[in-house]
C-alpha cells in the first residue's frame, strides 16, 4: 500500500532532511520532468531533478551535484520558487528555478525525461507532494512574475 513503507514515512526519531530540486526551464518555457524508477511507491511518478542535501553541504552545490549525477548537465540557478513539506516527518523540499547551462540532459538514473510546456504539465503523473509546486509553475510559465527570470534574462518571449 502506498505511503506505509519506511521510505514514505521515515523511521521514528529520524532527523528530517532537506531535499533540493530544480525546475529547469528552457528557451521556449518548457520545464524538465523526470520519471522515477525507485523506490517502488514512487516508481513511475514524475519529479523535478534533485535529491537530498548531504550534511554540511551547500544547498545549491547539492543541486548542481545532483544534476551532474542524474542528468549529466551543468545548471545555473535563478530564484527560489517554493518550498513544501514532504510526507515524511521533518522532510521538506525546496524548488529552485534554473536552466541548463552545459550539456543535454540524459536519463542516467530516471526512467525517462520530458520537457513539458505549460499545457503539458498534467500529461504526467507527478509525485503527489509536488502538486502545489506544479500548480504554481503552471501560473509562472503562463505569466512569468519577472519576464527576465529565471536566471538572467533567459525567458523567451
Ligand atoms: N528530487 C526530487 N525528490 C522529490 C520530489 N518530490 C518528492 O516528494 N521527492 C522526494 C522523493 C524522495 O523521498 C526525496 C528525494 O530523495 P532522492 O532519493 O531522490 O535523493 P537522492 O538523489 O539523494 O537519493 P540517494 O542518493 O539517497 O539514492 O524527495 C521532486 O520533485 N524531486
Amino acid at each position: 500500500m502506498v505511503g506505509t513503507s519506511e521510505e514514505a514515512q521515515g523511521r521514528p526519531g529520524e532527523p528530517g532532511r532537506l531535499v533540493v530540486a530544480v525546475a529547469l526551464v528552457d528557451s521556449v518555457r518548457r520545464v524538465l520532468a523526470a520519471r522515477r524508477r525507485s523506490p517502488p511507491e514512487l516508481a513511475g511518478l514524475w519529479e523535478f531533478p534533485g535529491g537530498k542535501v548531504e550534511p554540511g553541504e551547500d544547498e545549491l552545490a547539492a543541486l548542481r551535484r545532483e544534476c551532474r549525477e542524474e542528468l549529466r548537465v551543468e545548471i545555473e540557478t535563478g530564484r527560489l520558487f517554493g518550498e513544501i513539506a514532504l510526507p515524511r516527518p521533518g522532510w521538506r523540499m525546496r524548488l529552485w528555478l534554473g536552466r541548463v547551462s552545459g550539456g543535454t540532459p540524459v536519463a542516467v538514473e530516471h526512467g525517462a525525461l520530458r520537457w513539458l510546456g505549460v499545457d503539458e504539465l498534467d500529461d504526467v503523473p507527478w509525485i503527489p507532494a509536488d502538486a502545489p509546486l506544479v500548480d504554481a509553475l503552471r501560473v509562472e510559465l503562463a505569466d512569468p512574475v519577472d519576464p527576465v527570470d529565471p536566471v538572467d534574462g533567459s525567458w523567451a518571449r
